[in-house]
């Protein structure tokens, strides 16, 4: 990041007021009278509804639209385990992305615990108050267990963001990259260079979505993942290959697809000339890609770049994922975000890519078009299109395989933020 750009960012958060997002309130309180139906006397009232029957906090609190980021700081970006303080920049940062592009209100929870049990005890005893619960940068494989729990002991929606949330995005713009170079999800060959919270869900989900799990090379720190291995999790172990493949500059060797999920810095230029014709780059750490899109393109121009970031073509981020997909599952008050609905979000967003584009997006971007090709192969976050189309799935495929409490809303499809109820 440029000296400029650090400066920038630092006064952004700083001034003119500390953050990024703050309380709103929906209420007149003017007068007595609307105070004395705000607090107290009036207050009690929806209280005693709500000790009657807990479906009522939904018609009378601001729960149905509220969902809790929560993180134990453990893997913030690509930063690694900062702790839960530092964290709160990028909790507040998502808190944004929810309420900008979907309309949804947050509360950023950074939990200081001292164990995954700890956090699983802490979020269970909170969860009552949202709609929905992100979990957001916690590190594998801890984030696998406390989702499950979570899942389990819950009643609302829990989603850990950097897994399925990135899964989804990553699928939908390989689906396209690969379509665009000509080549077939099930003969792609794959590096996916990082083995954690995001890897695993990536590939997963990208083998639902045809790759074969023989084609996919994992990389973690001590490099291949490979049935010889005896220091592999549970996770890891599911994708350990049989093959004599060991460091990353044997698997890169003819590859067809990199996936970064790691850190920056560690595809290098020789490397990536190493792989087959037409390849597929995404290198999707932040802040730092694996590789830089300025040292790829200098070093061959038949790929496909795309990176995590806003600055660059072609983000690949889970921003195009979670605010849109919490949108449709709290709209049919779905009790679980299940693979029926993270497969429909993928069909929603790699199919916007291919709609022409409006003017008022291209300025968004400065540009004078956008067109489904090399440098577009993903919607922009801010395509308002995909409020229209990924809450409109999610809460189809939400209602269809019967998580959904609520029918299908009358109001959707949603054609802008005023549609928002
Ligand atoms: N673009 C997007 O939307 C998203 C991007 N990401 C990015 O993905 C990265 C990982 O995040 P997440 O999965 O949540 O974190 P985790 O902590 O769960 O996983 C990190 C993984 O990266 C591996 N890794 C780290 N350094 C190296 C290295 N030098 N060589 C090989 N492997 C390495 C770790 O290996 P080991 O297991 O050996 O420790 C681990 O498997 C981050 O950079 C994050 O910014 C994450 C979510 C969304
Ligand atoms: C984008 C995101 O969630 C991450 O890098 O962790
Ligand atoms: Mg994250």
């Amino acid at each position: 990041m440029s000296q400029d750009l650090k400066e920038a960012a630092l006064e952004y958060h700083a001034k003119p007021r500390p953050g990024k997002l703050s309380v709103e309130i929906t209420k007149p309180t003017q007068t007595s009278r609307d105070l004395s139906l705000a607090y107290s006397p009036g207050v009690a009232e929806p209280v005693r509804e709500i000790a009657k029957d807990p479906e009522n906090a939904y018609k009378y609190t601001g729960k149905g639209n509220l969902v809790a980021v929560i993180t134990d700081g453990t893997a913030i970006l690509g930063l690694g385990n900062l702790g839960p303080l530092a964290s709160k920049p990028v909790m507040e940062g998502k808190g944004v992305l929810f309420k900008r592009f979907a309309g949804i209100d947050v509360f950023d929870i950074e939990v200081n615990s001292e164990s995954p049990q700890a956090f699983i005890e802490t979020v269970e005893r909170i969860a009552d108050t949202f709609g929905g619960i992100n979990l957001e940068d916690i590190k594998a494989p801890e984030c696998f267990e406390i989702e499950r729990a979570l899942i389990e002991k819950c009643n609302v929606p829990v989603f850990h963001d950097d897994q399925h949330g990135t899964a989804i995005v990553t699928a939908a713009g390989m689906i396209n990259a690969l379509e665009l170079q000509g080549k077939k999800i099930e003969d792609a060959t794959v590096v996916c260079l990082g083995a954690g919270a995001a890897a695993i869900a990536c590939m997963k989900l990208l083998i639902s979505c045809g790759m074969r799990s023989e084609n996919i090379f994992m990389l973690d720190r001590k490099g291949v993942i490979h049935s010889g291995r005896d220091d592999l999790n549970q996770y890891k172990a599911m994708f350990a290959n049989d093959t004599d493949k060991r460091t990353l500059d044997d698997a890169i060797d003819g590859a067809d697809v990199f996936v970064g999920l790691s850190g920056p810095d560690l595809l290098s230029a020789d490397q990536l000339k190493k792989m087959a014709p037409n390849p597929v780059v995404f290198a999707c750490s932040n802040p730092d890609p694996e590789i830089s899109p300025a040292v790829a393109l200098a070093a061959r121009d038949d790929l496909i770049m795309a990176t995590g970031r806003s600055d660059y073509p072609n983000q690949v981020n889970n921003v195009l994922g979670f605010p849109f997909i919490f949108r449709g599952a709290l709209d049919v008050r779905a009790t679980a975000i299940n693979e029926e609905m993270k497969v429909a979000a993928v069909n929603a967003i790699r199919e916007l890519a291919k709609e022409p584009v409006p003017q008022e997006i291209c300025a968004a971007y400065n540009v004078d078009s956008l067109e489904f090709g090399k440098e577009y192969i993903i919607p922009k976050p801010m395509d308002v299109r995909l409020l229209d189309v990924v809450p409109a799935a999610v809460a189809r495929a939400a209602v269809d395989s019967g998580v959904a409490r609520l029918p299908y809303p009358a109001h959707y499809p949603l054609k802008s933020m005023d549609d928002i109820i």
